[in-house]
């Protein structure tokens, strides 16, 4: 008799791990406190290695990161890997659905290649110090000609020291099953620096992740880097139709990897 009252003690934490919203928070807050841990780490490493702020930190960070998505149950299925083949600077552009895509930008950074960030994420503790030593290019989105002076030195940077740029051209990040209109500044960025783009698709989350809803299951994650495209002789007159051909295939192939991506609740095959 006496033990029966401990039923509904030992019932509360059994139900809330089976409940979605308890797994969810739980991955989340894993995920932010093991992604602060493991930038704790690598900033003595980075300073040790380079002495500051330095492109070539990304392999460290890149390294540090891998194993992260065993541990939140997602897979990475990448198709296209020779079009990353392509020598000296270009920008890649891809799709922006949570923070969850670092994970997927870590998969297949290219060699000297950073990214543009909103400028907040330097705030971000641990996590913004090594965006920093990472050589992230930060932009005040809420002045527009500070924006745009910021990559106009960031095309001069990348052909001076041949570095490769990854923006994400929605701007801010997107859960409503489709990509949201591409703002204009990767494409100025790569017409005034006369480099490839290179898009890359991330598939839909929805499968496995919904932001409102607080589900976080396992899943599996489908990227599609795309054949580049060349901006060579192109002028700032050519941006609107080069920004409209980009959105065009990646809305395609967003369309087609998502419809196809495998649901997947149990334990994850690698
Ligand atoms: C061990 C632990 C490790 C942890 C490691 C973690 C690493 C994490 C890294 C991940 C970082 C991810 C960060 C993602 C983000 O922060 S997304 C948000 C920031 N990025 C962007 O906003 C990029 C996309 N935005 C743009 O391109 C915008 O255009 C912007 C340049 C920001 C300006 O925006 P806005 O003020 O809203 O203006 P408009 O877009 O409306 O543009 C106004 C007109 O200006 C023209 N324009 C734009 N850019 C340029 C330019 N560079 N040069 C010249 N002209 C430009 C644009 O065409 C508009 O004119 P028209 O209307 O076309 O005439
Ligand atoms: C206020 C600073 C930003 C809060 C960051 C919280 C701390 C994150 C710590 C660990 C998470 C792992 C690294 C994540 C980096 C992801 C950056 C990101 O995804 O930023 C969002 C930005 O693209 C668009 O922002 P909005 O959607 O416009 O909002």
């Amino acid at each position: 008799m006496d033990v029966l009252w401990m039923v509904p003690l030992l019932l509360i934490p059994l139900l809330m791990w089976t409940s979605g919203a308890f797994v969810f928070y739980f991955k989340k807050f894993f995920y932010v406190a093991w992604m602060m841990c493991l930038a704790l780490l690598a900033i003595p490493l980075c300073i040790l290695k380079s002495g500051g702020r330095d492109v070539e930190n990304m392999r460290l960070i890149r390294s540090l990161v891998r194993h992260v998505k065993y541990l939140l149950g997602l897979r990475f299925e990448v198709s296209g890997w020779e079009h990353l083949q392509t020598e000296g600077p270009y920008v890649i552009i891809s799709n922006h659905q949570s923070s969850l895509d670092v994970l997927g930008l870590m998969e297949i950074l290219p060699d000297r290649c950073t990214m543009i960030a909103k400028k907040e994420l330097i705030y971000a503790g641990t996590v913004g110090l090594i965006c920093w030593l990472g050589g992230i290019v930060f932009i005040n989105r809420k002045k527009t000609s500070d924006a745009k002076s910021v990559m106009a030195d960031a095309a001069e940077t990348m052909l001076k020291d041949q570095i490769r740029l990854w923006v994400f051209p929605e701007g801010t990040r997107n859960q409503n099953g489709d990509l949201l209109p591409f703002k204009k500044g990767a494409f100025h960025l790569a017409v005034q620096a006369q480099v490839p783009i290179i898009p890359v698709v991330f598939s839909s989350y929805r499968s496995f992740y919904l932001r409102k809803e607080k589900q976080f299951k396992s899943g599996t994650i489908r990227l599609k880097i795309l054949p580049k495209i060349e901006t060579k002789g192109l002028t700032s007159d050519d941006v609107s139709d080069l920004c409209d051909k980009s959105f065009n295939v990646m809305h395609s192939a967003f369309l087609e990897t998502s419809s196809s991506v495998p649901q997947s609740n149990g334990p994850v095959s690698h």
